[in-house]
């Protein structure tokens, strides 16, 4: 979809932005450009739109040197978002989003009308929003007018650049939240400029580590995360980048651990064998559906004489996620339930359990994951060398 081909970048005072630059962005995928001031990101982003224009190289636009075009035809297909958001402080929310609607030359009335329907899809209701004007709204709240308003006229490609920079912590994970939805849906060809790695992590299909001028590193964020190309990199992403690639590792079904299952309905004594048999302390209990009821202790049945089902002894488990949930989320629900384990879902055939993930399995599958990343294996495919013997 945009395409860079050798692309430099020189200042007037000798300055190099952007040294030699080839790489590919596909239709609908999300590259995040992140790096330390200064290493040129915005000058990237700049020379798509054409508010800068290379020194050398060319740019392409769906197989079209954009080079060759006109400059004004190629911002219309191109939504461009800054952390100023810029808005014209006289006009209205509704009107400001109208804005490139206008200058295509809708009619007033279809400009409104599809206004309206993108401050719907950013969160904000017109009928609350659309006639107050820029300084009656938060920060937050004007970012997304401005993210409304680049996707107005429904371009193709979007250029953010530090479109959340300007809000405080909380505001901004609420906005990427937003975004990352919004995006799933329209599916956008974006170049997202940031300083942020945790950021770039979080909304990128791909990540574009910037050193001078330069991308060090492109990849998947967990590949970034788990296997640095460069120790610039490494250095960039930060000594905690095991811990940042929890969150974007997702729990597989070959990372779990497969304790003994009973029913409710099963009677003891069974039960009571089962569980010796395979000299387990405990078992996960699902009801006569399969779906997850909670678990039963192995010695909660032995002191009961006997008598009666698993239901009777059986407790409830509220600690489960669906299989694709990050490796983050799977620690964070088990530290929220104090719990050993957490049951594993699967959320597409009505949440049928699948097995239980501990902190022991939950540490290897990141280790697997990260060693998957290092030779271009399948996580499953990783055979783990673990000390033994301690
Ligand atoms: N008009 C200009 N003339 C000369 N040098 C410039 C000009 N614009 C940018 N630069 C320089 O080019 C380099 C890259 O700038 P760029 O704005 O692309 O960096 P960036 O990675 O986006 O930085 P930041 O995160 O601080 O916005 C910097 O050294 C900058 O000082």
């Amino acid at each position: 979809m945009i395409r860079f081909e050798h692309v430099t970048k020189r200042y007037a005072d000798g300055t190099t932005a952007v040294d030699d630059l080839s790489f590919e962005v596909a239709e609908g995928e999300l590259i995040t450009l992140v790096g330390p001031s200064g290493c040129g990101k915005t000058t990237t982003m700049k020379m798509v739109n054409r508010l800068i224009e290379p020194t050398s190289g060319r740019i392409l636009l769906d197989g079209a040197d954009i080079a060759q075009g006109d400059p004004v035809e190629l911002r219309r297909r191109i939504g461009y978002v800054i952390q100023q958001v810029g808005l014209f402080p006289h006009r209205t929310v509704l009107e400001n989003t109208a804005t490139v609607p206008h200058l295509l030359g809708w009619q007033r009335k279809k400009a409104r009308a599809r206004a309206a329907e993108l401050l719907e899809l950013v969160g904000l209701d017109p009928a609350v929003y659309g006639d107050r004007y820029p300084d009656q709204l938060s920060g937050g709240q004007r970012q997304r007018v401005g993210v409304a308003r680049a996707l107005a006229a429904d371009p193709p490609v979007l250029l953010m650049d530090e479109p959340f920079g300007a809000v405080d912590p909380v505001v901004r994970e609420r906005l990427q939240s937003e975004f990352l939805r919004l995006q799933s849906q329209v599916r956008k060809t974006v170049l997202f400029v940031t300083h942020d790695i945790e950021e770039a992590v979080r909304l990128g299909d791909r990540i574009a580590v910037y050193g001078h001028g330069r991308i060090e590193q492109l990849d998947a964020p967990a590949a970034v995360l788990g296997a640095p190309a460069t120790p610039y990199v490494a250095d960039f992403v930060g000594a905690d980048r095991g811990l940042k690639r929890l969150s974007v590792t997702e729990i597989e079904a070959g990372d779990l651990e497969q304790p003994p299952v009973l029913h409710l309905d099963d009677p003891l004594p069974e039960a009571l064998r089962r569980l010796e048999s395979e000299e387990a302390r405990w078992a996960v209990v699902l009801d006569d559906r399969d779906n997850l009821h909670g678990w039963v202790a192995a010695e909660a049945l032995g002191s009961a004489g006997g008598r009666g089902t698993v239901r009777d002894h059986a407790r409830r488990m509220d600690a489960w996620l669906p299989l694709g949930a990050s490796l983050k989320q799977a620690f964070s629900t088990m530290l929220q339930h104090d719990a050993g384990w957490i049951a594993v879902l699967d959320g597409e055939r009505g949440d049928r359990f699948l097995g239980v993930l501990t902190p022991a399995r939950l540490h290897e599958a990141l280790r697997r994951s990260i060693g998957a990343d290092a030779v271009g294996a399948e996580r499953a495919d990783v055979e783990l060398r673990t000390v033994s013997g301690v």
